[in-house]
């Protein structure tokens, strides 16, 4: 199978998972990237049987707006059932590395606030120890300099994403060499630093599910 078949393989093999879960008042979060974009090309097929979605990019809300899927402000919904995302790097524990899109704190957002979190991805994307992907950071413009030479003190090396402004208006660093064996820890030392508004390292809030797609089909794997 080569990796747009994976992508379509593991976006089918979650909305089969859904399907039979999904009630007329269901909110689904959505993320973004290339896998999350197969996902919303097949919820389009069951968009008359949710109540709607909370996206977390402006790039997924108009696709899922181009096909006609309501998508509404997380602040306007009482409760998302499912988050639904793509990611760059899981750990068997499936604490992630997510980022690669720039769309890491409003996935972060969203998946926090959702009941279950099922990650779909090819098997490239699973690694013993998350970080040869380097691991994006959101900052604010002001702290670029302050945070990038906090991120070299925590032995990582920082590389700024040119030309690329989030849906939030801040910047990306690409954090290259990372040490990240002890992930919540690291994302708990990096929430701490000032100006750096989120990292994508999903340690604290690992995905509930994984579906994997490789060359035999899809697996499932279960936090815990
Ligand atoms: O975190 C993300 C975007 O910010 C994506 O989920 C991640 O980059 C994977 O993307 P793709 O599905 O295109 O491989």
């Amino acid at each position: 199978m080569d990796q747009d078949s994976k992508k379509q393989a593991v976006a089918d093999a979650a909305l089969a998972y859904l399907r039979p879960k999904l009630e007329s008042d269901t909110i689904v979060g959505i993320g973004t990237g290339s896998t999350a974009n197969r996902f919303i090309d097949g919820l389009a097929g069951l968009k008359g049987s949710i109540g709607g979605t909370v996206a977390s990019s402006e790039a997924s809300a108009e696709r899922l707006r181009a096909h006609g899927i309501p998508v509404y402000d997380l602040n306007s919904v009482d409760r998302v059932a499912f988050y639904v995302d793509g990611a760059d790097e899981a750990n068997a524990q499936l604490q992630l590395i997510k980022g690669g899109g720039g769309a890491l704190t409003r996935e972060k957002i969203v998946a926090a606030a959702a009941d279950e979190f099922l990650c779909i991805a090819d098997d490239s994307k699973l690694v013993r120890t998350l970080g040869e992907f380097p691991l994006p950071v959101e900052v604010i413009p002001m702290a670029r300099g302050y945070v990038a030479r906090e991120l070299v003190r925590l032995g990582g090396d920082p590389v700024y994403r040119e030309g690329v402004v989030t849906d939030n208006g801040n910047i990306i660093l690409d954090v290259y060499r990372f040490p990240l064996a002890q992930p919540l820890a690291m994302e708990e030392t990096l929430n701490n630093l000032t100006g750096l508004v989120c990292s994508g390292l999903f340690a604290r809030r690992p995905a509930d599910r994984l579906f994997l797609a490789g060359d035999d089909g899809v697996r499932e794997l279960e936090a815990g």
